[in-house]
């Protein structure tokens, strides 16, 4: 709701009352046009203030209305309102002012912001563009650069910067309320003429075109297929060019367009799904809300490798104290030079000092016998974490909670080496580890509820999303990659290349392609795991491994010393070991022909429909897979890790939510069809959750879970 009240005597204050961020909901719509026009109607009332309960001024548009039937006052009339009141409206900016929140303060005539509030539209990162006349009122205050700037990323900015940028008219570090009602009455009584952004010119730009065509060319070249960066770009367009009222007519055009579309309907998904995987459950019943979390203020880190550095940056930046420990002297030095450097540039960009006083560093693990968390980031080798883990537990206190930075080693075998496996849970960092968002919490069988609340209050205060997973080769993400990457080596044998099978997967929306991606990451890590699992048997490239079909191309490639970008060459070739720029490598062609002449495989046309069903849905049945063994909770949990640490296209919400919008009957039969075409491939036969959705008539992805509990129960 909105309720009004009178201070002062002469001032209306409306405050939006909506928890959790004041969203504009229909109730919320209707309470500010009643206010006002009960403000305009009181003769007493010479100014008006709106703010929003809790210390923030508004979230946006109420997204869970999206999508449902649309009740109550549209936004722009009601910000129209506002604009066109013959008494100024102040907007008491404190907290956020974000999307429509914004929006609604742009239609007030001035803007007073607490110093701590962060204001930004965006519109674009749910897949839609600021449609309340946003797109078209903040390029006629701020320009059209710095609006395109706002509007196509999305970003938030900080108070100051929305001072300098003219978005607000003062800063205050005081009761923002106050201040605002202060500055109401100082300029009640003045004419608003000069107030009122919709009749405001647009800044006039010499080199209008160009700027719109750079626009545009850089928000294609990131949006990866995204369409609402071009929308917003092309809505700006349209306030840099036409009178308000047609400005506010394509606006409504382009949004009609983007409003009904599934990137947007993926994007409010991911932003509902990133929130929901804080609410984790595991098989035994352990919860969010019934787990209590321990309060982690010292923590150490073991290795310090490329993971081991960044993990100790994200801990000394989030204000924890560190034991940083390397048993390498040379390495140690290394390690200290390298932390500290990303430490002072990460401070720089933030414009704070760098905390590299909360790191002490130390070539003894004994040092570590006071902290209350300890991870283990040493090389992906079972035999050393377990000689670690067993030091651990000689060395640490009671209580003190033992973690393994690992991408896929089993966390029960690890937790055996220690007389308190309840204390033990996986935590699986992406690199670079003080950059990447996702952080897999893994859960053995005797993990206890405590340590795995522990270690997601920890992410979160690293600033990490982190996702509950259960223990199994891979976890979730490595897990469904594998099969993944299966049907890219297989397409290669068939008759494909690296380049086609990567550009199919980009023009998709992945950042890069299956082998592009390996180049960076290096062959030689699934080398190495294939290797630890048996399946590299060395002078034999036969394709069958264990009784199913196997591609050793890998391998060979290995064998050559080629393991991508950092020798030099791997899938393809490289300027010099290290260079970035992929170039097809003829060596590689005859390599694979010769390959395919020698196992007799005759190379045949392969199409672009092939290659992404065959490697998505290889790994979307995966994720079946895990869901029926209880490995992830939901659907959300899968899709937040591919998207936040494998890449998948934003737009397309994740792998789960992308089957569901293909149509899972659509999913089963192509997969069916493969099956039957390679019956040697396993991860190609639809799995029984699958055939269990479509059976029960392909409820939506919101009802899989009531499926997903019902085969559970069966087990
Ligand atoms: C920064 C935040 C606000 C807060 O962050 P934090 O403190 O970390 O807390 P969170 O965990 O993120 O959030 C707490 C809970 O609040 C929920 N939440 C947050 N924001 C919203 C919201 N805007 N609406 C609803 N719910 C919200 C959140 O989900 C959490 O709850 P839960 O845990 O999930 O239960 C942060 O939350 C944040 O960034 N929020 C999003 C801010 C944002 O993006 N705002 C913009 C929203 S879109 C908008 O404003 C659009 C405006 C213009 C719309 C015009 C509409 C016109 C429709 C025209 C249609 C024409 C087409 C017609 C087609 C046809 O012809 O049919």
């Amino acid at each position: 709701m909105a309720q009004y009240t009178r201070i002062s005597g002469s001032v209306g204050l409306i405050t939006l009352k909506n928890p959790p961020v004041n969203a504009l909901s229909a109730v919320v719509r209707q309470g500010i046009v009643d206010s006002v026009e009960r403000a305009l109607g009181e003769p007493e009332v010479k100014c008006l203030v709106i703010c929003g309960q809790s210390g923030k001024f508004c979230g946006g548009a109420d997204i869970r209305e999206f999508g449902k039937k649309m009740t109550g006052p549209p936004l722009i009339p009601v910000f129209h309102a506002i604009e066109a009141a013959a008494k100024p409206v102040v907007a008491a900016i404190e907290g956020i002012a974000l999307g429509g929140g914004l929006e609604l303060a742009l239609g007030c005539h001035y803007r007073i912001a607490h110093s701590k509030a962060k204001l930004g539209l965006p519109e674009v990162t749910l897949g839609l563009l600021p449609a309340a006349a946003g797109s078209q009122r903040l390029p006629r205050l701020i320009g059209v650069p710095a609006a395109l700037d706002l509007i196509t990323t999305g970003r938030h900015v900080t108070a100051a910067e929305a001072l300098q940028l003219g978005i607000v008219d003062q800063v205050t570090d005081h009761n923002t309320v106050d201040a605002a009602v202060k500055f109401a009455l100082s300029v009640a009584g003045q004419s608003l003429d000069a107030r009122r952004i919709s009749t405001f010119p647009c800044p006039r730009l010499s080199n209008l075109d160009a700027v719109f065509e750079a626009a545009m060319q850089k928000v294609r070249q990131a949006a990866r297929g995204a369409i609402a960066p071009v929308a917003c770009v092309q809505a700006v367009r349209a306030a840099a060019t036409l009178p308000y009222a047609q400005g506010l007519e394509r606006e409504k055009e382009l949004m009609a367009t983007l409003f009904t579309s599934g990137q947007a309907r993926a994007l409010q998904y991911s932003f509902f799904a990133q929130r929901a995987v804080g609410r984790w459950s595991m098989p035994s019943g352990a919860r969010w809300d019934t787990s209590k979390p321990k309060p982690i203020r010292k923590a150490a880190v073991i290795g310090l490798g490329t993971m081991g550095r960044g993990i100790t940056v994200g801990l000394a930046q989030a204000g924890l104290s560190v034991v940083a420990v390397e048993t390498q002297e040379k390495q140690l030095m290394e390690a200290k030079q390298a932390v500290s450097g990303m430490l002072e540039r990460g401070a720089k960009k933030r414009g704070v000092s760098p905390p590299l006083g909360n790191i002490s560093y130390s070539s003894n693990i004994k040092t570590v016998g006071d902290v209350d968390l300890v991870i283990e980031a040493v090389f992906e080798d079972m035999a050393l974490k377990k000689e670690v883990f067993q030091q651990l537990s000689a060395v640490c206190r009671p209580g003190t909670f033992l973690c393994t930075n690992t991408s896929g080693l089993d966390i029960d075998d690890l937790a055996s080496q220690t007389p308190n496996p309840e204390l033990v849970v996986g935590m699986h960092f992406f690199a670079p580890a003080h950059v990447m968002k996702l952080l897999e919490v893994v859960y053995g069988p005797r993990s206890s509820p405590q340590a795995v609340a522990t270690a997601m209050q920890l992410g979160k205060v690293i600033g990490k999303v982190s996702v509950a997973v259960g223990n199994c080769q891979g976890f979730v993400g490595n897990r469904m990659l594998s099969p993944y990457l299966s049907q890219a080596n297989f397409l290669l044998e068939e008759g494909a290349t690296p380049e086609f099978v990567d550009q199919v997967l980009e023009e998709f929306g992945f950042a890069m392609g299956a082998f592009r991606m390996s180049d960076l990451s290096g062959l030689d890590v699934g080398w190495r795991v294939r290797k630890a699992a048996g399946l590299v048997v060395p002078g034999k490239p036969a394709r069958m491994r264990q009784g199913c079909r196997y591609s050793p191309l890998g391998d060979l490639l290995c064998e050559q010393g080629r393991f991508g970008q950092k020798t030099g060459s791997g899938w393809y070739q490289y300027d010099k070991p290290g260079s970035r720029v992929a170039k097809p490598d003829p060596w590689l062609h005859s390599f694979l022909e010769e390959y395919r002449a020698r196992h007799g495989l005759v190379a045949r046309r392969i199409d672009h429909q092939e290659v992404l069903e065959r490697c998505l849905y290889s790994l979307i049945n995966e994720g079946f897979r895990i869901l029926e063994e209880g490995i992830a909770a939901g659907p959300e949990d899968i899709d937040v890790i591919y998207v936040l640490g494998y890449s998948w296209p934003r737009h397309r919400g994740g792998p789960m939510f992308y089957a569901d919008m293909v149509g899972l009957t659509r999913v089963l039969e192509r997969l069916e069809f493969y099956h039957q075409a390679h019956p040697d491939v396993p991860s190609l036969q639809p799995c029984n959750l699958l055939r269990k959705l479509v059976a029960s008539g392909t409820p939506p992805i919101h009802r899989w879970r009531e499926v997903i509990k019902k085969v559970h129960s069966q087990l």
